[in-house]
């Protein structure tokens, strides 16, 4: 790892994909983040890490299964393949150097093994993994993941770009409500996704944020606007900080 940060980015499946319509991709979109990316690290070098939710593939997916009455370890591998399928279209979609990790794949003794990703940093590839089902039949969200990552990484600040412009006091917002500038995880009125989602959307989000907020920056923002990802990037001040309870 040769960068001077080490930044964890979760690129919310309500970002790369539209949860209301499975397996669908928000492929220009990608396509224009590769490059944005690319061109961004160039002059201004980092360790990045990206994770990708389930967004229309996981999500639609799991439910499938659940509402089938299956188990969810014995028919996970039809998850694992379904995610896998999704994030071999975002690397190919965002191109150079971001290279597929699976996930399952670096799944040892319920954790994330973190070698490979510091491998691949080392290459000079960015390395892309997914929230995903793990063998021991579970779903793990990319927010748990973004949580680990960063514990494990003692990375310097998790950038969450989500399909809204920060977390709000009270959702649906209330007429004229902006999104908060900082937020404890405690204060507000966090629910679901709007979207079929099976992992508890911003509620889950800021459970899991805040048990990490105390050591790394977090930040939750709007990242369909790819300017906003840069800005992140940058360390500019948008959407929310999450503050520990
Ligand atoms: N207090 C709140 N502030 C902002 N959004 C909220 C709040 N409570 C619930 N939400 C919902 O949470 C959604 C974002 O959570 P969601 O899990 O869908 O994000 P994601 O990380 O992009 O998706 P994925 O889990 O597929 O990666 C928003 O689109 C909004 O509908
Ligand atoms: C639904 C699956 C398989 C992954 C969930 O990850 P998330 O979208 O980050 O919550």
């Amino acid at each position: 790892m040769g960068g001077t940060m080490v930044v964890i980015l979760k690129l919310g499946g309500s970002v790369i994909s539209n949860k209301k319509v499975p397996y669908s991709l928000n492929e220009d979109y990608l396509k224009r983040l590769g490059e944005s990316l690319r061109n961004f690290l160039k002059e201004n070098p980092l360790d990045l890490i990206i994770i990708h939710g389930g967004g229309s593939y996981g999500h639609p997916k799991v439910k499938e299964i659940l509402e089938g009455c299956k188990d969810l370890r014995s028919h996970g591998w039809e998850v694992v393949n379904t995610m896998f399928k999704m994030t071999a279209r975002v690397v190919e979609l965002m191109g150079e150097p971001f290279v597929a990790h699976s996930t399952p794949s670096l799944w040892v003794n319920g954790g994330i093994v973190v070698e490979p990703l510091v491998a691949a940093l080392d290459a000079g590839w960015i390395p892309i993994i997914q929230g995903n089902l793990v063998p021991e039949g579970r779903v793990v969200s990319g927010d748990e993941l973004a949580v680990e990552l960063a514990r494990k990484l003692r990375a310097d600040r998790i950038l969450m770009a989500t399909d809204v412009p920060g977390i709000f006091k009270h959702w649906p917002p209330k007429e004229g409500e902006g999104p908060l500038k900082v937020v404890r995880a405690c204060e507000v009125e966090a629910k679901g996704s709007e979207g079929i989602d099976v992992t508890g959307g911003m509620y889950k989000k800021l459970d899991e944020l805040s048990r990490i907020s105390k050591k790394v920056s977090v930040r939750v923002f709007d990242g369909t606007k790819i300017d906003n990802v840069i800005k992140a990037l940058r360390g500019e001040e948008i959407g929310t900080l999450v503050l520990p309870c």
